[in-house]
């Protein structure tokens, strides 16, 4: 496995009491690229995201990331490779019963990763990082528009600084406007922490937004993976579906165009796109009240589960991740 190749999928073949799913799928995910994955109702995308974080397993094939196998390494490998990654779920999955700041700071309280002090100031900066309030960090979940649900989410995905970053439909069920402001947030984050991204779409938009490569899943394998200008010019009845009507935009020089509108007009809301650097807030350290729960009383030990991280346990997803 290349240096440059952060997942391998070899030859997966998933079933479910004898419904098969995916059928001799291969997969690669190169450093640093959005690979997006879309494909049609029922085809399988969820399942191959819950195969990629470990939460099924496969009927045969191997998954590699960062090299290690899958469901082959030893669980304390496998526990430093999750800590590798971030998963946004599609609407959030964040524990209602807490404030947005313990939902970010979970992962951070869980692994002990950091000193206790540390835990405070690298919420707040993760808040700010995805475009939220200080004062949001008292927020319950309940309180929060969807977009800033998704921005917490997020915020929650990238607290240990992962290398890769799951997305599923980080998009769906938000209005244009918030959609169009959250995908201008993925790509600024991208660039400034370059990240690897799998995602998984239905909405072209962010394909034109953020995908450097595309990847279909029909007839129960990755029938085409490859650029978006070539990818939507496939004869295949999905695709011509799925593109209908944006056909005249998938041209490379198109697409470019696009982005660039995207980074000339209006803020994402995090801090008028400046990177943190410049915004003078990681040298500078939060300045504002510390939050609820920040403190020995409010700190949540329980150990990791097995089958992983609370924040990543087939419980604390929503629905469509149990399907
Ligand atoms: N745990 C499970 N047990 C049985 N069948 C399952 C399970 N998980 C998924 N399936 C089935 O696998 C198929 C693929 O489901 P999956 O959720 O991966 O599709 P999808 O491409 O993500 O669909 P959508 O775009 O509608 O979310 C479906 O037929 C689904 O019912």
């Amino acid at each position: 496995m290349s240096t440059d190749t952060v997942i391998e999928v070899d030859n997966l073949t998933t079933a479910f009491a004898g419904h098969v799913i995916h059928r001799h799928l291969n997969l690669t995910v190169h450093r640093g690229e959005v690979l997006a994955l879309i494909g049609g109702s029922g085809s399988g995308k969820t399942t191959l995201l819950r195969l990629l974080l470990g939460l099924e397993v496969p009927q045969a094939g191997s998954i590699r990331i960062f090299g290690h196998p899958l469901g082959r390494c030893a669980a304390q490998d496998l526990e430093r490779v999750r800590h590798r990654w971030g998963v946004l779920f599609q609407h959030g999955a964040l524990f209602s019963a807490l404030s947005v700041f313990d939902n970010i700071a979970l992962p951070l309280r869980e692994l002990k990763s950091v000193p206790p002090d540390m835990v405070r100031p690298l919420v707040m900066l993760k808040l700010a990082q995805v475009g939220l309030r200080p004062q949001d960090a008292h927020k319950a979940p309940s309180e929060l528009s969807g977009g800033m649900v998704k921005r917490a989410s997020l915020a929650r995905a990238l607290i240990l600084d992962p290398q890769l970053l799951f997305l599923d439909e980080p998009t769906a069920g938000l209005d244009p406007d918030s959609a169009k402001q959250f995908v201008k947030l993925l790509r600024r984050l991208r660039q400034e922490l370059g990240l690897t991204v799998v995602m998984v779409t239905h909405d072209v938009d962010t394909l034109f937004a953020v995908a450097d490569r595309v990847a279909v899943l029909a007839e129960q394998r990755i029938l085409a993976c490859g650029p978006l200008a070539e990818v939507a010019r496939l004869p295949h009845p999905f695709v011509r579906n799925f593109f209908l009507g944006h056909a005249e935009r998938c041209a490379e020089e198109d697409v470019k165009r696009f982005r660039l509108s995207l980074d000339d007009t209006s803020d994402d809301g995090g801090r008028d796109g400046q990177p943190l650097a410049q915004a003078g807030l990681a040298e500078r350290g939060p300045s504002w009240p510390v939050p609820r729960g920040d403190d020995a009383a409010g700190r949540i030990n329980q150990p990791a589960a097995p089958d992983g991280p609370a924040w990543e346990r087939p419980g604390a997803r929503p629905e469509s991740m149990n399907s």
